[in-house]
């Protein structure tokens, strides 16, 4: 056998009772996420804060919205762009996942609920409160580090959090039927500021710098964190937007959870991480006018969305 080494991408423990802000344990974990976003856009993340209680819960409470039917699904829950239902599209067929926006707040959960249950369903909302509240904690930590390990004041870190609107998304993919391709979702990155994914079911792959496709795997400690498009503007591409894609287990459906954070106010690249070598990359960059951008024809014919959006 030749020596040849396999290209991994970066495991992160946050399960570690050290890691406590100041600890050395947390400074040399910031380096870490850093690192890991610089060079492939995103992590790994061991996190258990979140009990399989919580899990099985968000999990089966899921599968209970999937099962409505299409038009109970597709009700309007918000005026935001790419933030409500989507499902049914030729380009991929076997994909389907909906947006709970502000998920750690219970009344928009509520809100949320009553569209899609007018009777209510308040194990529903309960879950989703409960599971985006606590995988919102580890949101927090990622950014703090990053923001920490940029040597940014504690201020700024402050502001972003002030700022940042959340949408907890579920996944679902049917199985293929004879003759269908079992590909989820095409290789692309997210338009957020991060994105946090946990997969009840294996299809997930991440690709790396060097161009090599890894799988990751399904466990319910088990977090992929990835930077999105504003994650680039925000560190005047220091962080590359993690590429990512869905391939199906034809045998089974799968389902998947993810924690997206948006910015609300106009962000501009840290002036912090412009320099001779890092010369200023973009213009003020409105997060929501970004995403009624990326589906105009300018935007898709574009190279690259972003920069053809803020790009200086
Ligand atoms: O299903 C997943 O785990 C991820 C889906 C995804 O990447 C997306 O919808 O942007
Ligand atoms: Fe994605």
């Amino acid at each position: 056998m030749g020596s040849q080494t396999q290209s991994q991408l970066p495991v992160v423990n946050f399960m570690n009772e050290n890691l406590k802000q100041g600890a050395h344990t947390w400074v040399s974990t910031c380096e870490v996420v850093r690192s890991a976003l610089e060079d492939h856009g995103g992590f790994l993340a061991l996190y258990d804060k979140i009990s399989l209680e919580t899990y099985d819960l968000i999990y089966n409470e899921m599968k209970s919205f999937f099962d409505l039917s299409v038009e109970t699904k597709r009700r309007k829950t918000t005026e935001k762009p790419i933030f409500s239902y989507s499902g049914q599209r030729p380009g991929i067929p076997l994909y389907e996942s909906t947006g709970i926006i502000n998920p750690l707040s219970f009344e928009d959960c509520q809100k949320y609920t009553h569209v899609m249950w007018p009777k209510g369903n308040d194990s529903f909302c309960e879950s989703v409160n409960s599971y985006a509240k606590q995988l919102a904690e580890l949101d927090h930590i990622v950014k703090k580090m990053l923001f920490e390990s940029y040597g940014l004041e504690k201020k700024k870190f402050e502001c972003l959090v002030e700022s940042t609107e959340y949408v907890l998304r579920g996944y679902k993919y049917r199985k293929p039927q004879v003759g269908e391709s079992n590909m989820g979702v095409p290789p692309h990155s997210d338009t957020t500021f991060l994105t946090i994914l946990n997969q009840k079911v294996e299809g997930l792959a991440v690709k790396l710098k060097d161009g090599e496709w890894i799988e990751v795997g399904a466990s319910p400690s088990l977090y992929l964190v990835m930077g999105g498009d504003a994650l680039m503007v925000w560190s005047n591409d220091r962080i590359a937007a993690c590429e990512h894609r869905v391939f199906t287990n034809p045998k089974i459906e799968r389902y998947s959870m993810g924690l997206l954070s948006y910015a609300t106010k106009i962000m501009e690249p840290q002036e912090e991480l412009v320099d001779a070598e890092h010369p200023l990359r973009y213009k003020p960059f409105d997060h929501y006018g970004y995403l009624r951008f990326f589906l105009t024809e300018e935007a898709i014919k574009s190279d690259s969305r972003i920069k053809a959006y803020c790009g200086i």
